[in-house]
């Protein structure tokens, strides 16, 4: 499976080089077991929450996972209970995200839209898109992260404008992905419009980039 990206990574980093990628970290995501991938949200959560940048936190933008993503429930319960602001994502038409509070499960509705997974969304009021810019930590979802912090999202953008639009209004929010382990890879192919983060959590620990 690496021998492939390796490949592909040597000869051009283009979006097909991504697209690839994807595929296999989606189909390895899709091969875990109920329980492998529950002990890992339960270690994913107690990492991050060891996390000095969500302690002092006191806006938190995360994002509910679905499916074979790693989970962030727990993760999302343990910031609101200690009183964290958390803002969660809500998908628009053309892929940019707005974002609502998160107030607790009953506060989540599953959104269905055509030839996409199902996403819970905040029934809350919509703060804008802009409101990203005040939080202290994003919390970013992925499929890889290489040692440089380049990350590989789903190929919405949605992320992608999160980062331009944090880095035009001067905003310095940490930012941390949150993967399983084996999705720390060597090289993320990468774009010009590709950010960094700063650290990503697995459910083995913390690592920290540059
Ligand atoms: N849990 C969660 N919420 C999130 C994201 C995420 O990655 N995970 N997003 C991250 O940006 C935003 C939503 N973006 C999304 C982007 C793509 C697909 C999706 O279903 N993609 C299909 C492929 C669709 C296609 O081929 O065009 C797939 O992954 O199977 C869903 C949400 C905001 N909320
Ligand atoms: N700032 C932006 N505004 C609008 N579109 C953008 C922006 N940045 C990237 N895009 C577009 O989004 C598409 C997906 O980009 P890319 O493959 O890098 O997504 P990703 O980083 O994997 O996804 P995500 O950011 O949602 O996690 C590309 O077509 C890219 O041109």
């Amino acid at each position: 499976m690496r021998k492939v990206w390796i490949f592909v990574s040597t000869v051009g980093e283009d979006p097909s080089a991504k697209a690839e990628l994807r595929r296999e970290l989606l189909a390895a995501r899709r091969a875990l077991s109920p329980g492998a991938a529950g002990a890992a949200a339960e270690a994913l959560a107690r990492h991050a929450l060891d996390l000095p940048e969500l302690a002092r936190a006191r806006t938190v933008a995360a994002y509910v996972s679905v499916g074979t993503e790693p989970g962030t429930r727990a993760l999302l319960d343990a910031l609101h209970r200690r009183g964290i602001r958390v803002l969660l994502p809500v998908l628009l038409p053309d892929n940019d995200l707005d974002w609502a509070p998160y107030d607790g499960p009953v506060s989540l509705a599953e959104v269905h839209r055509p030839g996409m997974m199902r996403l819970l969304e905040p029934v809350g009021p919509r703060l804008g898109p802009d409101a990203v810019t005040g939080a202290d930590t994003v919390l970013l979802p992925g499929l890889a992260v290489d040692g440089r912090g380049m990350r590989l999202g789903r190929g919405g953008g949605s992320y992608d404008r999160v980062l331009q639009r944090l880095a035009k209004a001067g905003a310095h929010p940490a930012l941390v992905v949150l993967l399983y382990d084996d999705e720390v890879v060597a090289r993320v192919p990468e774009e010009p419009h590709d950010h960094p983060v700063q650290a990503v959590a697995t459910p083995s620990g913390v690592r920290r980039f540059g």
